[in-house]
């Protein structure tokens, strides 16, 4: 459903008297993400997993190599389709990115406002990047949008709590929010970057729980970008680990002898994290 065939991203980096270097974000990366399937990538800070993730939304273009999402290449869309095929992905945050004087209904409603207010065909996905809602009119409260939005809500727990506004709920609230809102279109695919990153562990299981519901119920691919190794070990079928750029392996989380691998990755990563250095 997703894949990266040989995929390269090279980013200019100018210096103060504006000379452009190349900077190798990731180099050769092939994978192929199934439909249903939760699959983590995990790497140090500054290993490329955002890149990874904006390849996936075609926020990105690669260098040279193909991006594939249901068979499509992304590079290869118009901007209006590629506009089209970023509502069939959902996106959440560490930092949920939802809007503080909009009440909950209303930020899970605002995908399907915004939608409908640019007139755009087809019912599917959303970016979340469009939920920032530069000019967006609040939702009033009525009709399909509201509707919808407090099935969403429903869906996560969340439904008795729609009338409030963000800054009244605690972080894992808020991220169960932001997860109705990324899939108040049907996305295909749900992309959270570092989406427990700043929670505690009793509402990182909340959330995560959330997600695996997700999947069950609504057979959507979750990629999840995270360094917290525990999360990516409780909820992932499989794991990228990328390293400087490198895809170091794709481990299969639940065999044996790839745990044993992901277990030395992890090793290295915690002695990395705790002490600054490998
Ligand atoms: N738009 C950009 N222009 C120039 N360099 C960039 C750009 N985006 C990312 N980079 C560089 O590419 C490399 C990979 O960045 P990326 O954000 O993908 O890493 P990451 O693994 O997500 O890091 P973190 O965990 O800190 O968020 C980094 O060296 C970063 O500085």
């Amino acid at each position: 459903m997703i894949e990266f065939d040989q995929v390269n991203k090279t980013f200019t980096q100018r210096s103060a008297t504006g000379r452009g270097k190349p900077l190798h974000a990731l180099h050769d990366i092939s994978l192929s993400i199934d439909e249903a399937e939760i699959f983590g990538v995990v790497g140090e800070s500054g290993s490329g997993k955002s890149t990874l993730l904006r390849l996936i939304n075609a926020l990105e273009a690669p260098s040279s190599g193909v991006v594939r999402v249901n068979g499509v290449d992304l590079a290869a869309l118009r901007p209006a389709e590629k506009r089209l095929q970023r509502r069939r992905i959902g996106m959440i945050f560490q930092q949920f990115n939802l809007l503080a004087n909009k009440t909950v209904a209303a930020n899970v409603a605002l995908p399907l406002s915004l939608h409908r207010r640019r007139g755009m065909p087809g019912a599917k996905g959303h970016g979340a990047q469009e939920t920032t809602g530069r000019g967006a009119a609040e939702t009033s409260g009525r009709g399909a949008p509201r509707e919808r939005a407090l099935e969403m809500l429903d869906f996560v727990n969340m439904g008795a709590h729609a009338a409030k506004h963000p800054a009244q709920l605690s972080g894992g609230e808020k991220q169960r929010v932001a997860i109705a809102r990324a899939l108040v279109n049907e996305p295909d695919i749900l992309l959270c970057d570092e989406p427990t990153s700043s929670l505690d562990s009793q509402h990182t299981d909340e959330v995560m729980a959330t997600l695996l519901r997700v999947r069950r119920e609504m057979d959507t691919s979750i990629v999840v970008v995270s360094h917290e190794l525990e999360v990516i070990r409780g909820a992932c079928d499989r794991a990228a680990i990328l390293e400087s750029g490198r895809l170091t392996g794709v481990v299969d989380i639940a065999a044996p002898e790839a745990r044993e691998r992901f277990n030395s990755y992890s090793e290295r990563a915690r002695r990395y994290l705790e002490g600054g250095q490998e």
